[in-house]
Parts: C-alpha cells; structure tokens; sequence
C-alpha cells in the first residue's frame, strides 16, 4: 500500500497552483558573458537565468586554424586523417587557454551562468584530427568552466545519428566524450542538447570544424524522416554514460510538433531544458509571436512534471544587451493557431520581450494543478518505496494514518458493504447467528472499515454484529480505544493472526469452553499495488474456514493484478545508483507513483496496452482448502513435494503464471514492467442486477470510471537489470510468474524482444534475464 511511511500526505493541502516557469536567455551569437549591467537588465525583464559561451571568436579562429595548417601538412603526406593507422607524425594537440581566448573568469554572476560548450566542435566527425581536436576543445572548456565556478553546461548534440554518413562511428566516439566529460567535470550538470527530431532544413546550420573539409552535401528536404533518430542517438549516449544522473536532455522544441507517441517517448526522459528558437514561433495579426496550440499543449504537459524543465529561449528577438525594455503586459488571447497563421500577418521585428510576456502569458493559462497534484502528492512522482509487508511488519500509525485519508477507498467499502446488506435483506438470506448478519473485519488495521461496515448497517437497517480481527498489537489497542470512545462498545474486537482466529465466539462456559460460531460477511483490505502481494490469497485462505457456508461472502469477492512494459530511464537511473550499497535494488517490485513513463506498447486488436496476469477469487473452493490441508499434514500419495523445492505445495494453488504478448509499432527501450490492480468488492447476486458491481481500480484507463481519484495505491515497478532495446514492429513477450514454497511468495519476470521476418517467422531480438524478487519474498 502506498504512500509511504516517511512522508505523510495531508489531505486539504490543495492550495491551487500552476507550475511556475523558470525562463533563460541564449543568444548563440554572443561571444563574451553578459556585463553585470547586461545580465541585471535581463534579470529585470523577467529571466531567470542566462547561458554564456566559455571561449570567444578568437579561440575559434585559432582552433580552426590549427586544424587547417595539420590537414595541410598531412596532405603533403597523402594522409586525409580519415586513416585509423598509425600516422608517422603526432596528432595536433590543443594548447592552453589565453586570457584572449575567453571572456568568462570567476565572478558571483559567472557561478549562476549556464556554459554552452562552443557549437562548432564536432566530436562525432569521422576525420580523427577534427574529432580529436573537438574533444580536446570540449575538455578544455569543461575544465575551464569548472575553474570558474560555473555548474550546468549544455554540450551541443551530435551532428550525425547512427543511420548513415559514419553516423555510428560518430556516435560512438561522442558518447565516449561525453562519458570523459562525466568525469572531467565530476560536479557539474551536463545536458546535451537535442532536437526533439531531425527536422529537415530546421534552425541555422552551425559552421563546424568539419567545414574545413570542404562542403558537406546539403540535407535533403521533402525526404521521409525517421522521427526516432534523435532520440536513438541520446539513447545511445546515455547508455554508454551508464544512465548517469549527472545527464540530462536540453530538448529543442521543433517547429512541427511530431507525433504524440514521440512527445511521450521525451516525456519520459530526464528533461532540464526546453530550448524555444525562432522557428517555433507563428506571428499574430499585429505581428506577436505566439506558440501553435500543439506546441502549448505540449509545453503544459511537460510543466506536470515534478522537476519541472527550464524553458530557455534561444536566438529570440534582438539581444538585449543593455536594453531596458520592460515585459509588455498586453493581452495574449487573441494568439492565434498554426492553421490561423496566415501569409498576410504583418511581420513586424518581435524583440525579446515579446518572446518573453507571450511565454509569462502562457505560464498563466496552464490550467491550476487539480487537487489530486498538490504538492505533496507531486513529490511522490517517480519516487521509489519498498513495499510494505503488513502481514510479517507490524505497521506505525502515521502509516494508519497515509491510509485513512483517501476517502474513495472506503466510500467504495462502505457501497459494497450496503449492497451485501440490502440484498442479504432482499434475498432473505440465512445469517450464521439469529437475527443478525455476522461481520468480521479482518486486519481492521484503526478501524476505518469497521466504522464504515457499522455505517453501512445504520443504513440499510440491517442488524449486525461486529468482529475486529487485528494482528497488530499496537494497533489493537487502539481499536479497543476506538471500541469505548466511538462504537459504543458494539465491536468485538480480537487480537490474533486471522489464519489462527476460530471464529466468533457464541457462547462461553467453564464446561463447554468456547463455542464457535461463522461470519457471514467477511471484510479485509489486504491488497498491495499488484493485487496479491500482500499476501491477501494466503491470508484470506487462513480464514476461510470461520466463514459460513455456503452463503458467507467476502469483500473483496476477487481481485486482478495488470501488467504493461514500460520505458522509464529516471527509475532505472535511480535502481543502478543505488545497486551498488543495495544488492536487492533490481530484485525489488518497487512501489512507486509512475510519472515520467512511457507505455512502449500500442493497443491493437487482440492485444491491450495494459494486460491482466491472474484472478484471485474469495472464497476458494472447498476441495481446494481441504487439498491444502491433506498436504500440509502429508497426507499427499506421491512425490510429496511442491513446485518448489523443500515445499509440500500446501500453498501451490496461489501460484500463479502469464504469459502476455505487447505489440510495439515504434522502436524503443523497455526498462521493466508496471503493475496495477482491480477488485471487485462486491457484486449483486440479484438476477435483476446481474453483472452490477462494486469495484476499486487502479488500471489507469478504468480508474475514473470505478475509484476516481483513489490515491491509496501507487502502481508497483518490476525493474529489468539491463534495458531492453527493441526494433520497430516488434513483440515483447513477458513471462511472469507468483512463486511459493508455503513459507514465502514472491515474483519472477522475464521480457523478450520478438521481430516478424517475413509472414510465420519471427526471430528473437533479444531478451531480459530472469528477474527474480525471491531474495526480497514476502514472508508468510
Ligand atoms: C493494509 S492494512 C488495512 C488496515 C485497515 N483495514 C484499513 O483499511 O485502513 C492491513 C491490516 O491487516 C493486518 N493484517 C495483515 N495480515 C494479517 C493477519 N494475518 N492477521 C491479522 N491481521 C493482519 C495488518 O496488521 C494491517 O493492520
């Protein structure tokens, strides 16, 4: 069950707010920092913080001519520096900085200044002089700005994808740069700027150290683009750099906003900047800039985020530079949409304060955050919880507490619990004891479920008696207390392991002894974020016996654990730093408020985007129980053993096994699976309302229709050690399993990438390996 224990969730802290925007000033022209003066007025107008360059135009020059002398002097050798053999002479080597070089040295401003590393080195360059040289300037000014008190740089992108012209090579050799520069700059932030896809003939075309190979042949227009280039290129970085939590992605928004499935794929991503240039901008009829409704669409969406990503604007209107020009405050509504931007909009020259109130403007219609994302329940975003174990742990009362304030939860116990009265009425059904329907609750926990039931009986008129089955003694107390100061002492409250409870007692004589009697409706909410593990099965199976038959009911009379593969590269961040102080962190299914995902799977017919795995259903059959109690005595004939080693099976039939196929149209990474839960807690047993239920969820597709708003449970995260990269149009097939030996229960998962070559033929494209949760098994 979630939220957590440590933080504990305030219900009716839900001041409304929108998401603020913190907003930063790029000029890539700029060949020096700001002045105070400069950088004071920018503060003034509305920005937040501002990029500097480290290096300025005359170390350009010399770099570049560096290059060009060495590519000379090896042509006089017959060597291109395209040749990966050992060259009689040595490669150029950078020499230091001069103070003509730069412009930035250490100053109080300088501490809060974004470097942007120089645009034109191109590490990804096939010739080994210029990439040599490329990473020799990246190094250098990584060291420098690091000198000089700065903190975030941003690297400017790879120039090529994998696809073509060298581009892997390419690749590979920029990933490897940006892992030195990881370690260059052990304390700085480092973001590398992509585009969001390869737009073709998008934004200025940086003048690199390549050009001094000759031209390169221009990109081709009106050609099919490959939408997913770029983000298989900062995959592929940030998996050389081992998902490094000091990497992040400053995201170039496009001018045509791509599909949603690719919006989703950034989503999910470690995302720190938006950078906005000129080409995203439409103009109004008096000559405003303004966004497409798609671009602010997108924009709101991301703002959701917990860490919100800084939107910096780049090469927007004039520069600024000792400008006093003050946020225009006029009104924005009348931006008008991409469509609606016609050729006869009058163009007037937009400076950078209109760039910025549109975007203060638009920070103002994001629609406030609804209750459901106060702040508190934000910071949960993405944040990891061991699960709890309630049945082997005795839980806090804080813990009690996280539970109690989610009304929807027992809003829906207490409809199920009238439905079961009303009909128990209509139906005229037998009750185990004269004139009343007999109710236990079992793992009453402080009692909110057995206030409810009694609530429930008020109500229908009902009468019933009460049983409280509590196991933990602390919280037994206050059930006793709660008994006294609030029901009246209508409960019978009892302190014991349901599995060991005999049932309620009728009548009690030095003679006789106890005599026990049967419970008619038996309550429980022992269900974790996948349903089952909790132990619920195992629990209510312990109990079952005390329940009258055969009319007894449970609530919940089954649950659903659901399952989908899910990309989310900040979990999986998170999981591999910890591994090394947390030997279980892969092991462990996660409780976590999933935020920053990505489905990578499509519904398609046959085939959900979220699938079930398994039912359990309350009560078992009665075979079933005395199954488990013939083999539990070893009265099996046989090899007496379970599926599991060591075990008498007397828990097999809570095992459990799927076997679910997910169809993924785009290529993509799967980091492991999400899990979600249903339950039905009751469902009518009139013919005339057949089918009707009372029901939980947390299916994110069916939660508004059955608990809307339930915040309870957070989904469960079953992490895969290595991430998966999958081909478009592939198959991924996952092996789940719910294990037991009778003394503890845990899960196993297996994820494999299938790809259709040709009509019957698939072929294995790769494949997780067994992920197990059995050295962090839930004790029974
Ligand atoms: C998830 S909490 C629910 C508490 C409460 N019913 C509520 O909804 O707020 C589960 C409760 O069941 C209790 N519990 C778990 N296994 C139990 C068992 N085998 N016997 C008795 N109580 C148990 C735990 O101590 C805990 O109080």
């Amino acid at each position: 069950m979630a939220p957590g224990e440590s933080d504990v969730f305030i219900p009716g802290e839900f001041a409304p707010h929108r998401p603020i925007f913190h907003i930063g000033y790029h000029n890539s022209e700029r060949n020096a920092p700001p002045t105070d003066i400069q950088y004071g007025n920018l503060l003034n107008q509305g920005f937040n913080f501002v990029t500097t360059p480290l290096t300025n135009d005359h170390f350009r020059e010399r770099v570049f001519r560096l290059v060009q002398d060495h590519l000379a002097i090896l042509k006089d050798s017959g060597d291109d520096g395209s040749s990966n053999f050992t060259t009689p002479g040595a490669d150029p080597i950078l020499p230091p900085l001069t103070p003509q070089d730069t412009s930035v040295f250490p100053s109080a401003a300088v501490n809060t200044y974004t470097g942007y590393i120089s645009p034109w080195i191109d590490p990804c360059s096939p010739n080994r002089i210029i990439s040599s040289i490329s990473r020799q300037v990246l190094n250098l000014e990584i060291n420098y700005a690091n000198f000089c008190g700065i903190r975030s740089l941003i690297l400017p992108g790879p120039t090529r994808d994998a696809s073509k012209d060298g581009g892997i090579q390419g690749l590979a050799q920029y990933s490897r740069a940006v892992q030195e520069a990881l370690t260059i700059g052990s304390r700085l932030t480092f973001l590398v700027h992509m585009p969001m896809y390869r737009e073709p003939l998008a934004g200025l075309e940086v003048r690199t150290l390549s050009s001094v190979l000759g031209a390169t042949p221009p990109r081709e227009a009106g050609k099919e683009i490959d939408l997913y280039t770029a983000w298989d290129s900062w995959n592929h970085i940030r998996s050389v750099c081992d998902y490094d939590m000091r990497l992040f992605v400053a995201l170039r928004i496009p001018k045509v906003m791509p599909e949603m499935a690719l919006q989703n794929r950034w989503f999910a991503e470690p995302l720190h900047y938006l950078t906005i240039g000129p080409e995203s901008f439409q103009f109004n009829k008096p000559g405003y800039p303004s966004l497409s409704k798609h671009h602010q669409n997108m924009i709101f969406t991301y703002m959701r985020l917990k860490n919100t990503p800084w939107l910096l604007l780049s090469d927007l209107g004039s520069d600024g530079q000792g400008t006093s020009e003050q946020p225009d405050t006029k009104s924005h509504d009348q931006f008008p949409s991409l469509a609606e931007a016609g050729d006869k909009v009058v163009k007037r020259s937009a400076s950078t304060n209109d760039y910025l109130s549109y975007v203060r403007w638009l920070e103002m219609q994001q629609t406030p955050l609804p209750a459901l994302e106060s702040n508190t329940l934000t910071s949960f975003q993405d944040w990891l919880q061991s699960p709890l174990q309630p049945l082997a742990d005795n839980l806090e009362s804080a813990t009690y507490e996280v539970f109690e304030g989610d009304p929807v939860k027992y809003n829906q116990y207490e409809a199920a619990c009238i439905e079961a009265l009303s009909e128990w009425k209509e139906l005229g059904k037998p009750t185990s004891k004269e004139g009343v329907v007999v109710i236990a609750v079992a793992g009453s926990g402080r009692g909110p479920l057995v206030t409810r039931a009694l609530t429930a009986a008020e109500f229908t008129g009902v009468p019933v008696e009460v049983w409280a089955v509590e196991k933990n003694p602390n919280a037994y107390v206050y059930l006793l207390r709660q008994n006294e100061a609030i029901w009246g002492g209508r409960v019978k409250v009892v302190k014991t392991d349901m599995r060991a409870w005999k049932g309620p007692v009728l009548s009690e004589s030095p003679e006789t002894g106890p005599v026990y009697g049967k419970v008619d409706i038996l309550i429980s909410e022992l269900l974790g974020s996948f349903a089952d593990n909790e132990l619920s099965p195992e629990c209510l199976d312990g109990i079952q016996h005390v329940m009258a038959k055969p009319h007894g009911i449970s609530i919940p009379s089954s649950y659903t654990a659901h399952l989908s593969p899910i990309a989310t590269p900040k979990l999986y961040a998170d999981i591999l730093s910890r591994y090394p102080t947390e030997s279980t962190a892969f092991d462990t299914p996660w409780v976590v408020r999933l935020f920053a995902i990505d489905f990578v799977s499509q519904r398609v017919p046959g085939h959900e985007q979220i699938q079930q795995a398994w039912e359990f259903v309350h009560p078992i059959p009665e075979s079933t129980l005395k199954g488990i109690e013939a083999r539990r005595s070893g009265g099996v004939v046989g090899g007496g053993g379970g599926s599991m080693a060591g075990a008498a099976g007397a828990n097999d039939h809570n095992s459990r096994f799927c076997h679910l196929t997910f169809v993924c149209r785009t290529r993509g990474v799967v980091h492991g699976l999400a899990g979600y839960f249903e339950s039905t807690l009751y469902e009518s047993q009139l013919a005339s309302a057949k089918g009707q239920k009372v029901e939980i969820s947390t299916h994110p597709e069916r939660i508004d229709d059955k608990s809307k708003d339930m915040i309870s449970w957070f989904p469960i995260f079953f992490p895969l050690k290595q991430p998966l990269y999958f081909p478009a149009d592939s198959e991924l097939e996952v092996s789940m399993w719910r294990q037991t030996d009778d003394t503890k229960v845990w899960y196993e998962w297996l994820v494999e990438a299938w790809m259709w070559v040709g009509e019957s033929n698939r072929i294995k494209v790769g494949s997780s390996a067994l992920c197990t949760s059995r050295k962090v098994a839930c004790l029974m």
